[in-house]
């Protein structure tokens, strides 16, 4: 399993108390499917965004990326990861305003520590893959948003994550451009084998989603955490890397 939510808690301080963002919750997400999380405002799905992505730590539970426990990790070890196997598309495109849109690319792999001489011909190849190849020497101002959100999502590609963390990209777009940028989610997930999670509102698209678990006040049903380790490709790999970080078991329980 290439991201394993396992039964996991999150609070926030709320006046005298603690708010309960995440009740337990359980996700996994095999390589190369997607899975769309839905629900209504404050229900919890950027949390569960944020922890997946290492970016916040959960009270309690596990996050399993690629094999390996990232409740483990310590805060150097887990910016390493988050650059080397997880993509993150936010809501807005946040580019940088001076460079082109290969640039835009390019830049992570320098982040990464990895600019070497096929990164221009990387940058190129996935801006052909999301429908943008005769854009390479544009600036973001030259661009559409959905042009935007597109380059957006191919940067998060840049570094072949294992997992790929999507925060409502159609929020945006028109009903067309949005329904665009799902098909194209779809085919990359298939193509480049990431572990994709879509948070959205959007419904009009879920059918072609190969999961959507529904958040409501904090817990997550219909995630595939409530299926048996053995029924789901992939599971075996996850308990082996969840085990040998010394973790236990790698089947989730938390979404019933
Ligand atoms: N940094 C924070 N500090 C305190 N409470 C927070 C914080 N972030 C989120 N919350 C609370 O946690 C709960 C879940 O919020 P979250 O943003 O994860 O929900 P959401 O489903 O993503 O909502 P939306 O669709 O509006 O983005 C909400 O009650 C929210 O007010």
């Amino acid at each position: 399993m290439t991201l394993l939510v396992h039964d996991v808690t999150l609070t926030y301080p709320d006046g005298e108390s603690r708010l309960t963002a995440l009740d337990a919750v359980g996700l996994e997400v095999p390589a190369g499917t997607l899975t769309a999380v839905i629900g209504p405002s404050g229900s919890g799905k950027s949390s569960l965004l944020a922890v997946a992505a290492t970016l916040v730590t959960p009270d309690s539970g596990r996050v399993v990326v690629a094999g390996e426990d990232t409740t483990r990790l310590g805060p150097a070890e887990k910016s390493a990861l988050r650059r080397e196997k997880i993509g993150i598309v936010f809501q807005q495109p946040n580019l940088l305003a001076s460079l082109t849109a290969a640039e835009q690319l390019q830049v992570m792999a320098h982040v990464a520590g990895r600019p070497t001489k096929a990164v221009r011909g990387r940058a190129l190849e996935l801006l052909d893959a999301v429908g943008l190849a005769d854009k390479a020497d544009k600036r973001p101002h030259q661009l559409s948003g959905g042009q935007r959100q597109r380059i957006n999502i191919a940067r998060a590609l840049m570094n072949e994550p294992a997992v790929l963390l999507v925060d409502e990209p159609t929020s945006a777009l028109d009903h067309e451009r949005g329904a665009a940028v799902l098909d194209l989610l779809v085919t990359l997930t298939r193509e480049r084998s990431t572990a994709t999670v879509l948070v959205t509102h959007d419904h009009a698209h879920l059918e072609r989603m190969d999961r959507t678990a529904t958040m409501a006040d904090g817990r997550l049903t219909g995630a595939g955490a409530d299926a048996p380790a053995d029924t789901v490709p992939g599971a075996q790999d996850a308990a082996g890397g969840a085990q040998r970080a010394g973790a236990g078991t790698a089947r989730a329980e938390g979404a019933r």
